[in-house]
């Protein structure tokens, strides 16, 4: 479980988060949502350490984010930006990296099958466009083989089929048991895949459970009426 308490996070003029409180349950899918500018990434930074936040605390499964740091990453997949990943290495090169990192036991070969990645496997990240990236990132937090894995925007610039392929890969994860906190714009597969949406509203989560209601109105509730 991923439990987030009364953060706060600003920079310079700009409030972005006063004591905001979540919790994220084991084997679960949960959806960050919020107009653009909001916070999201921001969020996700503080989660993984890339920020600070100046209250509360952060943590996985038991383990204090501020009192044992090293553990606590151990735990956490957090697939960045696709221009965060180098430009001059391979496919694969980004996986071995990870498995290593990770100390992780999942065979790299069965992952780039599943992601549909096996013949760009020897591509330099400069080669690839923004779809394989995106499958490269997904590949990366699957043979991370982390409990948690944190997601920003996962799903721009994939078309209809490839954003189906990555709902089941996602699903597919929790039935595993893997926790995923995934930031997304995309509100109908935040529908179908989450379990909890959080809206991120006026400096504040607020936790919605998916019932399966429409979330593009809620969505339209929440910021735009
Ligand atoms: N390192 C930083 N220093 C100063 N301001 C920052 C920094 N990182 C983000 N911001 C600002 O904080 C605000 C929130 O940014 P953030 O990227 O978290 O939003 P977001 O909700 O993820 O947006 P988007 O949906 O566009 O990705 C923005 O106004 C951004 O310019």
């Amino acid at each position: 479980m991923l439990e987030v308490k009364q953060v706060h996070v600003a920079f310079k003029n700009q409030l972005l988060l006063q004591n905001a409180s979540f919790t994220v349950e084991d084997a679960s899918i949960t959806c960050l949502v919020a107009p653009n500018g909001t916070g999201k990434t921001a969020l996700l930074n503080v989660i993984c350490g890339l920020l600070p936040s100046k209250t509360g605390g952060i943590k996985c499964n038991g383990i204090s984010l501020r009192s044992k740091r090293r553990a606590f990453l151990h735990q956490l997949f957090f697939v960045q930006n696709a221009d965060d990943l180098f430009a001059n290495l391979t496919v694969k090169d980004h996986l071995r990296y990870v498995k290593k990192m990770w100390q992780s036991r999942i065979d790299i070969a069965r992952v780039l099958t599943q992601v549909e990645l096996t013949t760009s496997q020897n591509k330099q990240i400069q080669q690839l466009s923004l779809d394989k990236k995106q499958q490269l990132l997904l590949a990366m937090a699957i043979v991370s083989d982390a409990p948690v894995v944190l997601m920003d925007e996962p799903l721009n610039g994939l078309d209809v089929e490839a954003t189906q392929k990555f709902e089941q890969i996602f699903m597919s994860l929790r039935e595993q048991g893997k926790t995923l906190l995934i930031a997304s714009h995309q509100l109908d597969s935040v529908g179908r895949v989450s379990d909890k949406i959080l809206f991120l509203k006026e400096q504040q989560i607020l936790t919605v459970e998916n019932l399966g209601q429409d979330i593009a109105t809620q969505y339209a509730e929440m910021y735009l009426i």
